[in-house]
């Protein structure tokens, strides 16, 4: 079975295979970062937790966001844009942001946790299906809680359509999201972050979290076949 929710409070319920979903724009820089060469990323809750493991070697680089503003002392912001040309071959990276990386932490109820967007669409769902059967919750995290993102619940609805073997337009989809679900409200999200956000299915591979001596590593699983 096939649950959608929004917000922490359905990551904080949600159980067995749980998607939280970021489109714009934790999780679409995730998968930059992984497919530019990250090895792992470790999703933490505070910009002091981030600099800290920065600072003991347990990460290279910081990347995220505080009201859409990469942090001070931060290498990078939450945009997959400005990382869009970067190598980070093998590093270990470090990533917190409002929504996306917040409610992975909030799963705790979860059996396999992966990160999700469009860009790891079709990697997501056949990672899924290689698990085997069992209940799947898809979580749209929202704009800080309150106020739902439309490109997240579209997400969940596409995510949710993929597992039952429809096959949206993917046509269609881009020109809704584009046309749906640009948040005005947003300064910071760039027609860049916009463009990167919206392409479906462009990196091989699904973000799992797995929970390691207490931290959630964030890494690309590639399904089988
Ligand atoms: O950086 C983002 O896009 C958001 C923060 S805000 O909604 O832009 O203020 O963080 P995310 O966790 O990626 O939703």
């Amino acid at each position: 079975m096939v649950t959608i929710g929004s917000f922490a409070d359905a990551a904080r319920g949600a159980s067995g295979t749980v998607v939280v979903i970021d489109v714009f724009r934790a999780f679409t820089t995730a998968a930059v970062a992984l497919a530019n060469g990250a090895r792992r990323i470790v999703m933490v809750a505070d910009l002091d937790e981030a600099l800290a493991l920065r600072a003991q070697g347990l990460g290279s680089r910081c990347l995220g966001e505080r009201h859409g503003i990469r942090p001070d002392g931060f290498d990078f912001g939450n945009s997959p844009a400005e990382i869009a040309d970067k190598r980070f071959d093998g590093e270990t990276l470090i990533q917190t942001t409002s929504n996306g990386t917040r409610g992975v932490l909030l799963a705790k109820g979860a059996q396999r946790i992966y990160a999700g967007s469009f860009v790891s669409a079709e990697a997501t769902v056949r990672a899924i299906q290689a698990a085997g059967p069992g209940p799947v919750t898809l979580v749209a995290m929202g704009e800080t809680s309150e106020s739902r993102a439309d490109e997240d619940e579209i997400c969940a609805l596409y995510l949710r359509s993929r597992l039952a073997g429809r096959r949206p337009d993917p046509t269609a989809l881009a020109t809704l999201v584009a046309t749906m679900a640009l948040r005005a409200d947003t300064v910071t999200l760039s027609a860049e972050d916009i463009d990167c956000c919206l392409r479906l299915d462009s990196v091989p591979f699904a973000i799992r979290v797995a929970i390691e001596d207490g931290r959630y590593i964030a890494t690309a699983e590639r399904p089988p076949g």
